[in-house]
This record gives structure tokens, C-alpha cells and sequence, in this order.
């Protein structure tokens, strides 16, 4: 497929064609005593060590080394991903970085090609332009960029498939144009040729090279590229043990080990044997190297037998146009960003059929299971206690049935926000909207086939007043439970999210027929708190008014049947403990704990993308008393 699309070599290196694309102004970022430190517990780990370096505009940096050295952290440490535990000095053109305005201008496209699903290559692209580019671009203009970029990728052919039917090569490409739609000046992608073959590889990293060439800073972590692959790199530097054991261009290696003692051999791969020397696979010369380089301070190597003078020219020339003064704000509004991400969503959701009919079928189901277990009972006197079973049934079914899905899709969902918020596609505040928006109509619908069943099969009482309190209560529970599994899952794995939510929704069941059957008589204060934080105690007691609450006629004591107790609805809701409850009130307390649970799951939310100094310390605390206890287990 790959090779299909993108032939069997590379083609040659040309200039740039992002003519539409405003010119960004060049940016050089370089970084001196760079020092990352982790902590687990109260041991510190040193990963990079007082590293030094400069990525140029206009270049293709590698950054290479064995396993462990540090390279994706070096990369997490100057995208700004990683900001914690860092010290040292990061510059941009020569200035100290100011990390909030770099985030603006630089992009990070991480491993792992987290892209959208069941959206086309076409319309990623349109909808990423309509974020990045914003309303001053016309839609033609726009359309034009897209094309340009496509072509430059090498995504034309693949612009009508879905994203997740692509090739690793393309998804990989698509991530790549998706980001370079509004023109960042700095690029870093982490390991952008893992799981490519080789050919994928090198049309990778030539269009890549074609990036740069546009006046980009762009820098890659890679593991182990082969000898071609390695030559079309300006700028190699490689990390061994957290520190520069190499920085120069990629002609420059060989020579450099050879001014160390240490020959490559004629038949192998440069890049092959800088990092079998720098994990000492041959000896411990990682000093030697270390110092050679001043740990990434010399510059000797970097014009080492350049040989793109050509390539250098046009370079210049792209920039000597003019650049374009930028704010690298959002260039959308938020309503746009809104209305973007609204149809995104909910053409996501319409294009995923099978899960569509799954919830149609699961409600028709669980509609006719509970409706034929609580068969025509709504009536019948002699029956009442399981009518009130059949209400606490809805209020069961509308907590764990929409809550399941959120738990299970939500945390992935959160990785690919991570990725778009941290390169500025949008804000929080328009997506939490969006998300909200498109999932409501769909919850209601599918509560209402659930509804529709249910409540002729159970013989409700057939007044429209009562019917809309039924369906108004359940509703309003079946969204408070989707807001619940937003807010669990928007923090947590997917496996934890599966087991927290059913937890935490045991206690909430309890309570909501806790100090049922005793009457009137109050309960302790401490109690009485703690069930009304259920929402699904003021969803039953709701249920409840709706079908019992007065006026409402005696029910039928079958002829069969000696005696009915509950027989008055009064006495029933008395019985219950809900004398004087009022509907007004239950619905008020469900709208009240949706806002709440809502603005739970965006600060939740907020705190994953960005977490405020609160929410770290917390997180620090988790991992001492974390090790802590795995500490005390292995005792
Ligand atoms: N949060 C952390 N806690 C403890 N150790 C960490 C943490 N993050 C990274 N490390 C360690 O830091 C070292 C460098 O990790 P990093 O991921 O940067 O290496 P790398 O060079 O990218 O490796 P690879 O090529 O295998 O991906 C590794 O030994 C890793 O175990």
C-alpha cells in the first residue's frame, strides 16, 4: 500500500510548494545546561545531564541514540510537553523562550498517529483548516492549501479514505499535514519512521527535508535509519546516556569517530554504528565522545562537508520574501472552533453504524426484559411494591447504560484531544460545548425508545402529565450519568474507568432507597446528607410523584386477592418516606447536579490537558503514597 502510494524511492528534493501558506518568521531554538530530572518517590532520576545544542530553520535535525539515552525526552523537554523537573536555558533566536508563546508556534506530533476516526483524509484536512486557518481565509484559499499540502504529502490518492484504513505511511503523513496546515516556524516529531519499511521511510523523511526547506525548524527523534535514510538528514545529534555525544552533520560522523579511534567500518551503516558506540557496545567511549563535543556546545562538525548549497539557496530565498508578523493565537473564534467540532462529532457519530444499532438494540432489549418482568402492574394494587421496583429498575438502567459507553470510549478520546489542544487546534471550553451538545439528542432518543416500550407494557397511568414527568425524570438521570462517566473517565485509563464507574455508582444505588419502608420517621442528619447527594434518590423520588403522586385514584385490588395494602397511592408514598416530596424540587436538584457534574468533567478535563499547580500537587502526592505502599508490599 505504502509503496504503492508513494513509489519506490523518494523523489528528489525540490523547493516547497506551500506557496499559500503565509510565510512564518524562522526560528532557531537552542538550549544550553538542559537538565530533566525524574522523581519517583523520594528517588530523583537524572535523564538528561547539562545537554547543549542548536536546531536550525530551515534544517532537518535528527536525534539519534541507543534505547533509554533520553531522545524522547529531550524531545518532551523542548516541545515544552514536559516542563517539570527541567532546568536550564531555552532559547529562540537567540532570546530566553517564553514556553506560552513557543507553544503558539511550535507543533509536536507525537508516536502514537492519533488521529480522528471514521472521518476522510479530505475532510480532516477541511476541518483542521477551518480550526487553523479561521474565517479570515476564504473557504477557495483554503481549499487551495489543503491541495498543496496533500500533494506535498503525498496524500492525494488517499484523500477520500477513512483515517483509520490508512497505511501506518499515511497515517504518519496525514498527522504531519494536519499539523502544517497554519505553518508552524518549529516542528518535533518523535519517532516518525517507527513502523514504516524502509521506502515509506525515506519518502517520510524527504518530505520532511521539503518541510524544512520551507523555512521550518524541524526535529525528529528516529531509533535506527538506515545509511540513505541517514544521509538526507542536515543535522544529526545524538543522545547517549542524557547527554550530546555528537552533534554535526551526517558526513561529519564517521570522520568525527575516526579523530576518536574508533573506524567504522567501510560496509556499515554511519548511523548503525554512532549508536552501537554510544550504548558501548565497543568500550566505554561515551566520555571521550561527550567531551569531544563539549556536550553539545562544539559546533566544528555542523559545517562539515555541506553539500546542499543549491537547497541552501532557495531557503534563503523563501525567507528573504518577507515573513509575515504572527500572534499564533487561535486563529478561529470559539463559535467556530464550536460549530467545527459540533459537526465533526456528530458526523462521527452518525457514520458509526454498528455502535448506532447496538444501542438501539441494547434499549429495545432491556426495554422488553424490564417491561415483561414488570408486566402490567401499574394498576394493580396487590402489586405495588414491585412498581416501585420497576421505577428503581429505570433509574438502574439509565445510570449504567449510558454511563458504559463514555467509560469505555471516553479516555481514548481524551489522548487524541490531548494531542489537538497541545497544538492549539482549539479550546477546551468550545470542545466541552461541542461534546455536550452532540451527545444530548442522542441520549434523549435512545431513553425514549427505552421509555416507549416500557411504560405501556408496565401500565402506567396513560395521562400526559404523567407521562412527561416519567420521561423528564429519566432523562435528566440518563444525562447526569453520561456527565458521571465523562467525569470519571476524562482522568483516568480505560481499564480504571471501567472498574470506578459500576464502583462508584453502588453507593449512589444505596442511597436512593435508603430509609425506605420506615415511614415519616426522620432519619440521623449525617444520613440524610449523604443520600442527598444521590441524584439517583432524587430520580426515584421523582418516578415515584410522577406515577403515585396525588391526583391520583385508589388502584385496582384484583378479585383473586383477599387483601391489598397498598392499595391507596397516599399511603404507598407515605410508606416510602416521600410524604410531601415535591417534583418541582427533585427536577430542580437533577438540572442542579447535571451543571454540577458538567463543570466537574471540564475542570477534570482541563486539569488532564493542563494541570494547575493544585492538581499537580495532588498527582505528587498519589505517587508518593503510591510507592509508599508498592514499598511496604515488597517488605
Ligand atoms: N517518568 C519517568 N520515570 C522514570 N524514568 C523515566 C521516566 N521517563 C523516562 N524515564 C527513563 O528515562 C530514560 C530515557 O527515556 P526516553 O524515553 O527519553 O528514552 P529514548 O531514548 O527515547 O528511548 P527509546 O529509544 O527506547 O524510546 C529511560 O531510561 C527511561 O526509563
Amino acid at each position: 500500500m505504502e509503496a504503492a502510494t508513494s513509489g519506490s524511492a523518494p523523489a528528489p528534493l525540490g523547493r516547497a510548494h506551500l506557496s499559500h501558506l503565509p510565510q512564518r518568521p524562522p526560528v532557531n531554538l537552542s538550549f544550553q545546561d538542559l537538565t530533566y530530572t525524574v522523581k519517583n518517590g523520594k528517588v530523583a532520576k537524572l535523564i538528561l545531564r547539562g545537554i547543549n545544542g542548536e536546531f536550525r530553520s530551515g534544517q532537518l535535525t535528527a536525534i539519534l541514540g541507543p534505547s533509554g539515552a533520553g531522545k524522547s525526552t529531550l524531545l518532551n523537554v523542548l516541545a515544552g510537553y514536559r516542563v517539570n523537573g527541567a532546568s536550564g536555558i531555552i532559547s529562540t533566536n537567540g532570546e530566553q523562550r517564553d514556553l506560552r508563546q513557543f507553544r503558539k508556534l511550535s507543533r509536536y506530533i507525537m508516536q502514537e498517529d492519533l488521529l480522528q476516526p471514521l472521518i476522510t483524509v479530505r475532510e480532516a484536512m477541511a476541518m483542521a483548516a477551518d480550526l487553523k486557518l479561521g474565517s479570515d481565509v476564504t473557504a477557495h484559499r483554503k481549499a487551495v492549501i489543503v491541495e498543496e499540502i496533500l500533494h506535498l504529502l503525498r496524500l492525494d490518492k488517499a484523500k477520500d479514505t477513512s483515517s483509520e484504513r490508512l497505511s501506518g505511511g499515511e497515517r504518519k503523513r496525514l498527522s504531519i499535514a494536519l499539523e502544517l496546515l497554519n505553518n508552524p516556524p518549529v516542528i518535533f516529531l518523535d519517532e516518525p519512521t517507527t513502523g514504516l519499511d524502509d521506502v515509506a521511510s525515506s519518502t517520510c523523511v524527504s518530505l520532511l527535508k521539503r518541510v524544512a526547506r520551507g523555512g521550518r525548524t524541524v526535529v525528529c527523534s528516529l531509533h535506527t535509519p538506515s545509511a540513505r535514510l541517514f544521509s538526507v538528514f542536515d543535522h544529526v545529534y545524538v543522545v547517549a546516556d542524557g547527554r550530546c555525544a555528537y552533534q554535526g552533520t551526517a558526513a561529519g560522523v564517521v570522520p568525527f569517530l575516526k579523530e576518536l579511534q574508533l573506524p567504522c567500518p567501510k560496509t556499515y551503516n554511519p548511523a548503525d554504528f554512532v549508536i552501537e558506540v554510544s550504548s558501548g557496545e565497543y568500550g566505554s567511549h561515551v566520555e571521550r565522545m561527550v567531551s569531544a563535543v563539549d556536550n553539545g556546545k562544539c559546533q566544528r562538525w555542523r559545517e562539515h562537508q555541506v553539500e546542499d548549497q543549491y537547497e541552501e539557496m532557495e531557503l534563503e530565498q523563501l525567507n528573504a520574501g518577507g515573513v509575515q508578523d504572527h500572534t499564533y493565537s487561535y486563529e478561529s473564534t470559539p463559535s467556530t472552533q464550536f460549530v467545527v467540532l459540533l459537526k465533526r462529532m456528530l458526523l462521527q457519530s452518525v457514520r458509526n453504524r454498528d455502535y448506532l444499532w447496538l444501542r438501539v438494540g441494547m434499549h429495545l432489549f432491556l426495554g422488553f426484559i424490564i417491561g415483561m418482568l414488570f408486566c402490567q402492574i401499574g394498576y394493580d394494587a396487590s402489586k405495588t411494591i414491585f412498581n416501585f421496583g420497576f421505577c428503581y429498575a429505570c433509574i438502574i438502567a439509565m445510570l449504567y447504560v449510558p454511563m458504559m459507553p463514555i467509560l469505555l470510549a471516553f479516555p481514548k478520546e481524551v489522548q487524541l484531544i490531548k494531542r489537538e489542544y497541545f497544538n492549539r487546534w482549539y479550546g477546551l471550553k468550545p470542545y466541552y460545548a461541542a461534546l455536550i451538545v452532540s451527545r444530548t439528542p442522542a441520549t434523549i432518543f435512545f431513553s425514549l425508545i427505552y421509555l416507549a416500550i416500557v411504560y405501556p407494557l408496565t401500565s402506567q397511568p396513560m395521562e400526559a402529565t404523567r407521562i412527561v414527568m416519567f420521561i423528564t425524570v429519566c432523562i435528566l438521570v440518563a444525562l447526569i450519568s453520561e456527565s458521571m462517566g465523562t467525569v470519571i473517565s476524562s482522568s483516568l485509563s480505560v481499564v480504571n474507568s471501567v472498574f470506578m464507574g459500576p464502583v462508584l455508582s453502588v453507593p449512589l444505588m444505596l442511597l436512593a432507597v435508603y430509609g425506605i419502608g420506615s415511614g415519616d420517621h426522620p432519619l440521623p442528619l449525617l444520613w440524610k446528607m449523604a443520600r442527598a447527594c444521590s441524584f439517583m434518590r432524587y430520580g426515584l423520588e421523582g418516578l415515584i410523584v410522577a406515577i403515585y403522586g396525588p391526583p391520583r385514584d385508589d388502584l385496582i385490588c384484583p378479585d383473586h386477592v383477599v387483601y391489598c395494602e397498598y392499595k391507596n397511592p397516599n399511603y404507598f408514598v407515605k410508606l416510602m418516606g416521600m410524604t410531601g416530596v415535591s417534583f418541582w424540587m427533585d427536577i430542580g436538584m437533577l438540572l442542579l447536579m447535571l451543571v454540577a457534574m458538567q463543570a466537574v468533567g471540564y475542570y477534570l478535563l482541563r486539569q488532564r490537558l493542563s494541570p494547575n499547580y493544585a492538581f499537580r500537587a495532588i498527582k505528587v502526592i498519589g505517587r508518593f503514597v503510591k510507592t509508599k505502599i508498592s514499598v511496604t508490599h515488597k517488605s
